[in-house]
């Protein structure tokens, strides 16, 4: 299984709750507003911890409360991309993207720069400014920088949310290919039915 995920968290007033078990491929997390999606990849990214439960991913403990682990988010290997990309808009694309890469531990790194460039076709971005990328452009960079950080899976909350549908081909035919070539695992959040069918490999609802 790529992700082995019970969990449960009170937040105020509610109790977030997830468990599955997933293989590789697109996972499609779905759930109404409020259901607790993004508060689960952040359980699984270690942005939040959970009141019980564990998180196991490639096989590798991340979390387990019963053992009393709780591995550092630097050091899960989980590539994280928001609806809005988040790049820091004071580094030029290169030295984003290179930010992931000296994270990562030498032994971690499984794609240089020039092969991430290459695979997601940013070479032309390279010199820009976050400012000036439209909104599929950003996303593909936030891709990037997520594969150079050694990430072993990623998580995805609504990236195409903010795209102009029009224009979230060439996302799309990332996350395919990072999906079918790079084989890489991916929790995949979104509302939107045409996506999780396009994409999905399976569907997971939180909060039924
Ligand atoms: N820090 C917090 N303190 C209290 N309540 C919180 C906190 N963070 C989230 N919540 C609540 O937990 C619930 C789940 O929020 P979450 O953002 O995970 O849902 P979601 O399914 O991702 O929603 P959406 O689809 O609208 O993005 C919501 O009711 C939210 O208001």
């Amino acid at each position: 299984m790529s992700f082995e995920v019970d969990v449960s968290k009170a937040l105020g007033d509610r109790m977030i709750e997830a468990r599955f078990a997933v293989p590789g491929g697109l996972t499609v997390l779905r759930g109404v507003s409020g259901a607790g999606k993004t508060s689960v990849l952040n359980m699984i990214a270690g942005l939040l911890t959970p009141d019980r439960g564990h998180v196991v991913v490639n096989g590798q403990p991340l979390f387990d409360a019963a053992q009393g682990a709780n591995l550092p988010v630097h050091r899960r290997r989980l590539g994280y991309v928001f609806q809005d990309g988040r790049l820091f808009p004071h580094l030029r694309v290169r030295a984003n993207l290179l930010y992931g890469y000296r994270l990562a531990q030498p032994e971690e790194r499984w794609m240089t720069l020039d092969e991430v460039v290459a695979f997601l076709g940013i070479a032309p971005l390279l010199d820009r400014w976050p400012r000036s990328l439209s909104g599929g452009e950003a996303q593909r960079v936030a891709l990037g920088r997520a594969l150079l950080s050694g990430a072993r899976a990623l998580l995805l909350d609504e990236p195409l949310a903010s795209i102009d549908p029009a224009r979230r081909s060439d996302i799309i035919d990332a996350i395919l290919r990072i999906r079918d070539e790079l084989k890489l695992p991916m929790l995949y959040v979104t509302h939107d039915p045409a996506e999780a069918e396009r994409l999905g490999n399976q569907l997971v609802t939180i909060g039924s």
